[in-house]
């Protein structure tokens, strides 16, 4: 049933991945995980790090071979037939790594499309395409090491693309890119999959997965914890407020004593150089919002407000509810 209508465009099942870590100990980078995505779907694989999202993608590049289970893109097994599996993968990555920064951007189009053995006559034409859909004509003769990051990442994005996949990978593609940089990025990708590819992005932006992603996939310590539609995990968080507290001086002990509130479910502290913004998830039966402010006595508190929860209020609270 190889690459038939069927055949789901990444298969996962029971797949684990082993390291040894210090003194002999074995780790678990992934434990277990079980995940499809279908034909024309983009899923996102969030998680904290240390998750197993960047093992799991590894694996599905054959790039990291898996200790059990099974991975399979287009129904071409990673393990038994990595090549096919890898000409019909799209990889991209976010950073530095895998272009060549003294080359010019064509150039470094050209060396790939070489590897990919897409015949010399094609090559010219589709280079001129990709660097077209991706905003980097006027600047192909340039040098990479003269790129911002955001141009990189639109290179990397040409680069994965070049030999046409139907899967694609993304692992972080949007680390390190500015605000503007990131919406065009995410444009770039959303376009994948109206061209009929199927996408499994890792993130750990929560907003650019609820943006983009059909479906996500919550993974922790190598398991996969969570599985639904954006909505239906925010849907989780249903009858629950979020009150956020922006504040300075907040310490672990203030967080222990406010999870420790009677109606709390979580709490989130978030660091932004000079403040911190507490995030307190309760039900909406108690108003918390005093109990609060009175363990944050003494501190400076420059705003107090209430919202509906996001995916990442769900993502926070799922992540805090498994480590208890
Ligand atoms: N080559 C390796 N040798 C030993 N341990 C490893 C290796 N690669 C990954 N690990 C461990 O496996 C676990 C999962 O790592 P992985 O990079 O897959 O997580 P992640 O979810 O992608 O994290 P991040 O969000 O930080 O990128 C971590 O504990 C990591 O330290």
């Amino acid at each position: 049933m190889l690459d038939s209508i069927a055949t789901p465009a990444i298969a996962i099942d029971d797949l684990t991945r082993t390291f040894k870590g210090p003194q002999g100990r074995v780790k678990h980078a992934i434990n277990g995980l079980s995940l499809r995505v279908e034909r024309g779907e983009m899923v996102g694989l969030l998680g904290p790090n240390g998750a197993g999202k960047t093992s799991t993608a590894k694996i599905l590049m054959t790039v990291l071979l898996p200790t059990s289970g099974k991975a399979g893109i287009l129904g071409h097994d990673v393990v038994r037939d990595p090549q096919t599996a890898r000409r019909v993968t799209g990889v991209i990555l976010g950073g530095d790594a895998g272009l060549y920064a003294r080359l010019t951007a064509v150039d470094n189009l050209l060396l790939f499309a070489d590897l990919y053995g897409i015949p010399y006559r094609e090559q010219k034409p589709r280079i001129r395409d990709l660097l077209d859909m991706v905003g980097l004509l006027g600047n192909e003769r340039k040098r990479v090491e003269s790129f911002s990051r955001g141009m990189k990442q639109r290179l990397h994005i040409a680069r994965g693309l070049l030999h046409d996949p139907d899967v694609v990978i993304l692992d972080e593609p949007s680390n390190g890119i500015d605000p503007v940089g990131a919406r065009e990025l995410r444009a770039l990708i959303r376009e994948q999959v109206r061209d009929g590819r199927s996408v499994l992005l890792t993130t750990h932006y929560m907003f650019e997965a609820d943006e983009l992603c059909d479906r996500v996939a919550v993974m922790r310590d190598g398991t996969k914890i969570a599985e639904g539609t954006p909505d239906s995990l925010k849907k989780q968080t249903d009858g629950q407020v979020v009150l956020t507290v922006t504040v300075s001086g907040v310490g672990e002990d203030h967080v222990g004593r406010l999870r420790a509130l009677p109606g709390v479910h979580s709490v989130g502290l978030t660091e932004h150089g000079g403040s911190q913004t507490l995030d307190v998830h309760s039900g909406q039966e108690t108003d918390v919002t005093a109990a609060v402010l009175a363990e944050l006595r003494g501190l400076s508190v420059i705003q107090v407000s209430k919202r509906e929860p996001t995916l990442e209020d769900a993502y926070v609270s799922l992540i805090s509810q498994d480590r208890r």
